[in-house]
């Protein structure tokens, strides 16, 4: 066969893909349909008014697509590309079913940007807020369906933003975490000035944490100056002489700004892990789910209360994989809060294996209720990493 003929048998293809690839979209909006059918009864049956509002995105199911394609796969097409192609395809599935919009902490070309499209695609709305309390309040409010924000990165730690937001009634009642994003990054120094001209740097703190040895032998003289995010960092330092930004690289073209110098974090496999939020009245329970974050705060006058609830995970047969704190009261929450001085919050970060009932996250719930003034079950999860 030659080049035409092999070419001419492409674009029959092509148009058999377009065709299958449109039925599927059709199926994907009849479940759309029935999807708001069922949130509209439970909306009715809602004695407070409020219901789940974000059913159209499903986790579960998404993981049983990928891993169903995986499985049919016979190449040449690797599992990777194939796993991209099925990523737009369910963004546009969708897409179709309602007006998915998706906030994140902007402006564009953030981390949390480039994270929230590795899950969701191009197809969807993605709306930024100026910090991640903005984030959960637009989505604890109903203003936006999902939310993404950054929880950990794997040289600098936790994001007490992001864990105090989960610790304010008011901020985030109703929110449950959907699922996890882990998105390998790379720091850039970004400037319209030569580097010995420097004088000022403009970040987000996480990141200012990722690259403190570059920045000590480089940079040691400038001021580092904390701004909500990278990308307003680029956005800020591309209109001031004498000052740099450090950012996603992405973020040379989208602010023109130049990049100064690549990969300044202090380790080259520097991970940051980012959660998809929601609001929902009933936390969803995928049936195979292998991780749950739970948040808790200890009542203090019962003694050894850390030990007993950390026993509690031991007993029904959990793997604790992270364990963070904070103090107990919200600082969201001026004045209203009774808690006192040195009393903590606990945010825990377990695996579920096979070896786990279906009934023992309840059973572990229940039994942390003893110990503690404030349990909630923030999210059952499947584990990307
Ligand atoms: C079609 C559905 O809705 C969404 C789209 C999916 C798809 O196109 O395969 C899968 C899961 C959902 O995020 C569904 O829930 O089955």
């Amino acid at each position: 066969m030659d080049f035409d003929d092999l070419r001419s048998e492409i674009a029959g293809l092509d148009q058999q893909l377009v065709d299958i690839l449109n039925q599927r979209a059709e199926l994907s909006v009849a479940i759309g349909k029935s999807k708001k059918k069922a949130e509209k009864v439970a909306l009715e049956l809602a004695t407070n008014g409020s219901a789940a509002t974000s059913s159209i995105y499903i986790p579960e199911q998404e993981k049983s697509v990928y891993n169903r394609v995986k499985s049919l796969n016979n190449g040449p097409i690797s599992d990777n590309s194939l796993y991209s192609i099925y990523r737009e395809i369910m963004s546009a599935s969708i897409s179709l079913q309602d007006k998915v919009q998706v906030a994140f902490l902007g402006p564009i070309g953030t981390f949390c940007h480039q994270a929230a499209k590795k899950k969701f695609g191009d197809s969807v709305s993605f709306v930024p807020y100026s910090n991640i309390t903005d984030v959960f309040e637009a989505v604890e409010t109903s203003k936006i369906g999902y939310g993404v924000v950054p929880i950990e990165n794997s040289i600098f730690g936790s994001v007490p933003m992001t864990l105090d937001s989960f610790n304010s009634i008011k901020i985030s009642k109703s929110t449950i975490i959907l699922s996890e994003i882990y998105l390998p990054l790379q720091q850039t120094l970004l400037s319209n000035s030569e580097l010995k001209k420097i004088t000022k740097i403009y970040s987000h703190p996480m990141a200012f944490g990722q690259c403190q040895p570059w920045l000590k032998n480089n940079l040691p003289d400038v001021q580092c100056v904390e701004v909500n995010s990278t990308a307003l960092g680029a956005q800020i330092s591309s209109l001031e002489p004498f000052s740099a930004a450090i950012a996603n690289s992405m973020c040379s073209s989208l602010y023109n700004i130049n990049i100064l110098e690549q990969n300044i974090s202090t380790r080259s496999d520097n991970t940051t892990r980012f959660l998809v939020i929601s609001r929902s009245q009933q936390l969803l329970q995928p049936k195979n789910a292998d991780k749950v974050s739970i948040i808790f705060t200890l009542n203090n006058t019962k003694s050894n209360s850390i030990q007993n609830t950390l026993q509690l995970f031991d007993e029904f047969k959990f793997t604790i994989i992270s364990i963070n704190s904070r103090p107990a009261g919200s600082c969201f929450e001026a004045g209203t809060d009774n808690t006192s001085n040195w009393s903590y919050t606990y945010f825990i970060d377990a695996l579920i294996s096979q070896q786990n009932s279906s009934e023992s996250v309840n059973l572990l719930i229940d039994g942390l209720q003893k110990y503690c003034t404030f349990v909630k079950l923030l999210g059952l999860y499947f584990n990307e990493n």
